[in-house]
């Protein structure tokens, strides 16, 4: 479970986020929306402390993140991972070499690290890409590459802001089937910043909708599934046609 208890955040005189709170339950997939500026990342990141609000008191499971020193955070942060709409891989380590790193940061035995770092990517189904770079990978699969690597430490919540605002049509669905894959198999915990309302309506269990640094909206939705493909865009395009007379 996620609670955020009045966080608020401004930067330099802006007020990215006022006084705001929100209780996300366990196992549950919810979406952050709103236009550009409406503080969405900057509350996602406050779930993790990457952004330290100004007031109030962000808890994850058991632990109140704002009452940790950094030495403690850093351990409690293993229990959230994240993802970047920009995948945020690094270039010069090969697939399985960037699923490995977290484990590296927190000193798991090198015959442990394989043996994870293959169940990982075998649930994201890049098992065949290990030895490939980030480079020779198309963006859906840098995205799966991103989340076997938030997944390495068995984290119980995982952030993902704008995860499939960088793809097209076809890879979203296909990332977006791993994230729903993740809740039911893992019971994980996922809240997705997005502008894009079709992963809204095709995974999201619960929308929190913020305007100007607010919480507008926040109430449960009934996920339609992942029934946008590329088909459907073609049929729905058809259905705009203009017919010259
Ligand atoms: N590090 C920062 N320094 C200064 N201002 C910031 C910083 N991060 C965010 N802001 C400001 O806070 C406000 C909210 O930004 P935020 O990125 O959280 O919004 P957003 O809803 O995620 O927008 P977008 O969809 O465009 O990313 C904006 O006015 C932004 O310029």
């Amino acid at each position: 479970m996620i609670e955020l208890i009045q966080v608020e955040k401004t930067f330099d005189g802006v007020r990215a986020v006022y006084p705001l709170s929100l209780t996300i339950p366990k196992g549950q997939i919810h979406g952050i929306v709103g236009t550009s500026g409406a503080g969405k990342s900057t509350l996602i990141r406050i779930m993790n402390l990457l952004e330290k609000p100004d007031k109030g008191t962000v808890k994850v499971g058991e632990k109140i993140l704002t009452y940790l020193s950094e030495h403690e955070l850093r351990k409690a942060r293993q229990n959230i991972g994240m993802i970047f709409q920009q995948f945020q891989l690094v270039l010069n380590r090969t697939v399985a070499g960037n699923v490995e790193m977290p484990l590296e940061l927190v000193g798991v035995s090198k015959k442990e690290r394989k043996k994870r770092v293959e169940e990982c990517l075998q649930f994201v189904g890049l098992s065949d890409k290990k030895d490939a770079y980030p480079s020779q990978l198309s963006g859906g699969q840098k995205q799966r590459v991103a989340i076997a690597r938030a997944l390495a430490n068995k984290p119980s919540v995982l952030l993902c802001d704008e995860p499939t605002s960088s793809l097209d049509p076809k890879t979203t669905i296909e990332v977006l089937q791993v994230l729903r894959h993740i809740k039911e198999t893992l019971g994980v915990t996922i809240v997705i910043v997005t502008h894009e309302m079709d992963v809204v309506k095709s995974i999201c269990e619960h929308v929190t909708i913020m305007r100007e640094g607010k919480l507008i909206d926040s109430f449960q939705i009934e996920p339609q599934g992942l029934l946008v493909n590329e088909d459907q865009y073609i049929e729905d395009l058809r259905k705009m046609a203009v017919v010259k007379k």
